[in-house]
């Protein structure tokens, strides 16, 4: 920890519109590996937001990599993961890569994940606007349809938490093929109650990559060029990664 830095290099210092809400972007996951889908989602949600009149504005992209507590089979060690996430960012000019959560050996649920990104961001009063006082930023997460619906699901999400999330934050969620992820939030108890805080976005063009599948294929010697970006192949590559 003690050379730990968020990262803020690529956070806009102003805000363009005062009268909007400044909002951050997280993607949250095992990025295991991260695949040019998980840099697609950014893509898709800031097309949505600039053209939906929304109130939010976006001044930040951040990748946020699951610390090694989380349970999940074959989740590669937070330095490699890490290092993946790094280069994928390098492929834009505008993602960030918070490698907090990896720090910690135990896992470290959403909630608190993104109070620190809140409390990081707003060190300084949050961002700039134009009659030079500031405005505190939003973190916000950035999500696959399938993960708000295991919001859905008993056991998986703490109700406390996931009343928190929307309330003091919110949730760009991105379709992912067979879910009609409106229709799930209208139909849940609790996520019915923040519809305004979960913003669904479309896939204009529909696109299934997951990472098990990307992982699948490197245990089979099938190519995943075009899938993932040349420079975390590489990094794959010299690593061996995921042949067993
Ligand atoms: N094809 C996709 N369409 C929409 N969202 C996606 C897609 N792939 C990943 N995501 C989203 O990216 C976030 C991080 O996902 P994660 O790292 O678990 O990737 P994954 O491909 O779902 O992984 P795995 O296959 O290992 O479960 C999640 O919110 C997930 O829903
Ligand atoms: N209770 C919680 O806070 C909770 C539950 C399930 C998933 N998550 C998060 O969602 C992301 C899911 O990643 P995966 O899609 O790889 O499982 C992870 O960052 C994980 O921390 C959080």
């Amino acid at each position: 920890m003690e050379n730990y830095k968020f990262p803020i290099n690529r956070l806009k210092t102003k805000l363009e519109d005062s009268s909007k809400t400044p909002i951050v972007l997280i993607l949250f996951g095992s990025l295991n590996p991260i695949t040019y889908l998980h840099l697609r989602l950014f893509e898709l949600a800031r097309d949505h937001l600039k053209n939906s009149n929304s109130n939010w504005e976006v001044v930040g992209c951040y990748i946020s990599p699951v610390s090694p507590g989380y349970y999940k089979p074959n989740l590669l060690p937070p330095k490699d993961r890490n290092n993946m996430c790094q280069l994928a960012a390098d492929c834009t000019d505008y993602i960030m890569v918070d490698i907090w959560e990896t720090l910690h050996k135990e896992y470290i649920r959403t909630l608190p994940a993104l109070k620190h990104f809140s409390t990081e961001l707003n060190k300084d009063g949050g961002i700039l606007i134009e009659d030079g006082t500031r405005k505190n930023i939003i973190p916000v997460i950035l999500a696959g349809g399938d993960l708000i619906e295991t919001m859905t699901q008993p056991g998986v999400w703490a109700e406390c938490d996931i009343i928190d999330i929307l309330k003091d934050y919110g949730s760009v969620v991105v379709e992912r093929s067979g879910t009609n992820l409106s229709e799930v939030v209208a139909k849940d108890k609790i996520l019915s109650q923040f519809q305004d805080r979960i913003v669904v976005v479309k896939q204009t063009i529909p696109n299934d990559v997951s990472s098990t599948r990307v992982r699948n294929c490197i245990k089979n010697n099938l190519s995943i060029r075009y899938i993932v970006p040349d420079s975390v192949i590489d990094y794959i590559k010299e690593n061996n990664l995921y042949k067993n």
